[in-house]
């Protein structure tokens, strides 16, 4: 497999703070790679050191090949194309004169290109409105055709969808995956909303405290997330004595509900849960999600 971002070890210490501890990674080509953790995990720190924005304390990283400690690795960032944090868009200019603006930054004369970049981020008739007046929607999508000005094919986000209403999440939604499709752009992007990562990954790296605990294809997850039985009880002690007496692999998920991981005969459950004293209200069939999946996998809260 072609990998366009490779890391190794990678360590970032600030002060006595650990923020990346022995970070390894691998971005496939042509993926949408879901960079999964909660806040504080050190999701930002990796993106800020393969923008060149901070310095790794050890451990190294390879961008299309070219290894950081290498000369030609800040023009081959020209191949990436990132955003970070607070997009970097001019308030008090309009959509074509922000991307004017990036290509003088790159040195890049020919604006020919500009409008087919703001047909593809859907900005073609915003004309004399200026950014400052966009819509957070507008204003990320602007953000994605800045990003894009070099021709990149890598594309690093940072929380693309924070604060976005649901159609402005939608847009951000399809627009990623044209990206990714149309124009074989691979796709970094960090978030801790799962349900919508999930709609869009096709690999992921869950983070969790500096290091990578697990890398995984979107189909390899689908199988990892375990198929349940979903019970929901009148008495959650009573209905555990039963599950452990008939050797059932369960998780109680929720006050009364408990995720019981085979199929179990309905019948001899209900009259096992009945004679400890406890009625099944309903029981349906039931997906572990990404949450749940991740929630497994480093414990405690996803911060979602
Ligand atoms: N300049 C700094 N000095 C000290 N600690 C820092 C600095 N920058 C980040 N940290 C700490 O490093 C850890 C990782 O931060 P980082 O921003 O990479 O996390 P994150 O996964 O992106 O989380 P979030 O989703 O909240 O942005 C956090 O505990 C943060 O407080």
């Amino acid at each position: 497999m072609d990998y366009v971002l490779k890391t190794k070890d990678l360590c970032k210490q600030y002060k006595d703070f650990k923020a990346l501890k022995g970070l390894t990674m691998n971005v496939p080509k042509g993926a949408i790679y879901g960079f999964v953790g909660r806040n504080g995990a050190g999701k930002t720190t990796l993106i800020r050191i393969i923008c060149g924005i901070q310095f790794s304390t050890s451990g190294s990283f390879e961008l299309y090949g070219v290894k950081d400690s290498d000369s030609a690795i800040s023009e081959t960032r020209r191949r990436m194309g990132a955003i970070v944090e607070t997009p970097s868009i001019f308030p008090y200019l309009t959509a074509r004169e922000n991307l004017e603006m990036q290509y003088d930054i790159m040195g890049m004369p020919d604006y020919s290109s500009i409008d087919g970049l703001l047909e593809l981020v859907g900005l073609k008739n915003t004309g004399k409105k200026l950014a400052k007046n966009f819509s957070l929607g507008m204003r990320q999508r602007l953000a994605i055709a800045v990003a894009l000005c070099g021709n990149p094919d890598l594309l690093i986000f940072d929380e693309p969808i924070n604060g976005l209403d649901p159609q402005g999440i939608i847009e951000i939604r399809e627009l990623i995956l044209k990206l990714n499709k149309e124009r074989n752009i691979t796709i970094l992007i960090s978030s801790h909303i799962l349900d919508e990562l999930a709609k869009l990954a096709t690999h992921y790296g869950f983070i969790d405290n500096g290091s990578i605990v697990r890398e995984m294809s979107a189909e390899e997850l689908e199988t990892a997330c375990r198929k349940c039985v979903r019970i929901n009880v009148t008495d959650c002690t009573a209905a555990v004595k039963a599950l452990d007496d008939m050797e059932f692999d369960y998780k109680i998920s929720d006050e009364n509900v408990i995720d019981i991981y085979a199929k179990p005969n309905i019948t001899r459950l209900a009259a096992a849960l009945s004679k400890e004293g406890c009625e099944i209200l309903s029981c349906t069939e039931h997906d572990e999600n990404l949450e749940g999946f991740f929630i497994s996998l480093v414990g405690g809260d996803s911060n979602e």
